[in-house]
């Protein structure tokens, strides 16, 4: 499988219009790559808390229009990043949004863990409740993002449910680059699956962005790493390598379940 994670620059001086544009010029040249993953929150930027609610949308709006037909452009599997979602009965949500080769949306994931402790996304959104995988040709792919990277037990939930292959686009800032990198091969390590993470370069908010997208192979290897700029990152992985490795390495099947609360 190719997939290609595209790291893109979200500063304040550009206009959301202006890099949505941009953005799906970006997946158009991604023809022949069998999945394109974009960073989390890339039309506001992650950390732009005032604009989180000027610049959200409804689910099937200007971005989702935009993505689709970029998808369908260039016959990719898209995995859009996310936005921030206006939901006409509830409050705004982190969500993101993968598309078919066909142009079609075929899994919605709103992020479950929202960063910012009392202010900013965690009191600006709402949190989302549920696991999401979804079927390409040749991977189960389980959706995270950005700060659920630091939450082990979703990803052993998305494990269970059949994923190999793990997304989580980011707006992870330059500040805490180290805890990206770690615990990126974490996640892959011990859930012996691939982790493909594209994370925002820029400024927005006052707050530099990390960049550093990664790959990370099932044994913890990395494939690929980004600089901090913006920059696509193409990678192959084959998939095969996951249940190699579980089979070779079986320690998924050592877990022991149910324990007993500690004694008081
Ligand atoms: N957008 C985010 O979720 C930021 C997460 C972060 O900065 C951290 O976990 O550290």
């Amino acid at each position: 499988m190719r997939a290609s994670l595209l790291q893109i620059a979200v500063d304040d001086t550009e206009s959301v219009d202006s890099r949505r544009q941009r953005v799906a010029s970006l997946v158009r040249e991604q023809a022949g790559a069998d999945l394109v993953v974009l960073p989390e929150l890339w039309t506001t930027g992650a950390f732009a808390y005032p604009d989180f609610a000027t610049e959200a949308e409804p689910l099937e709006g200007p971005t989702y229009e935009a993505m689709a037909k970029a998808a369908s452009d260039a016959g990719v599997w898209l995995h859009a990043g996310s936005i921030p979602e206006r939901d006409p009965d509830g409050p705004l949500y982190n969500t993101s949004l993968l598309f078919s080769p066909a142009g079609e949306l075929t899994a919605t994931y709103r992020k479950i863990h929202r960063f910012g402790f009392d202010k900013g996304e965690a009191v600006l959104m709402g949190a989302g409740r549920d696991l999401v995988t979804a079927r390409l040709p040749n991977a189960t792919v389980g959706l995270a993002t950005c700060y659920d990277l630091r939450f082990p037990e979703l990803f052993r939930g998305l494990v269970d449910a059949g994923a190999d292959v793990l997304v989580i686009p980011a707006g992870w800032p330059e500040r805490r680059r180290e805890h990206w990198t770690l615990l990126a091969r974490a996640r892959a390590v011990e859930n012996q699956s691939f982790v493909l993470a594209c994370g925002t370069a820029g400024t927005h908010a006052g707050v530099p962005q990390a960049g550093h997208s990664i790959v990370v192979d099932p044994w913890g290897d990395v494939l690929a790493e980004a600089g901090p700029g913006e920059e696509t990152l193409t990678v192959s992985i084959d998939v095969g390598k996951v249940a190699a490795t579980r089979e070779q390495f079986p320690a998924l099947k050592d877990r022991v379940l149910g324990l007993a609360e500690p004694r008081r």
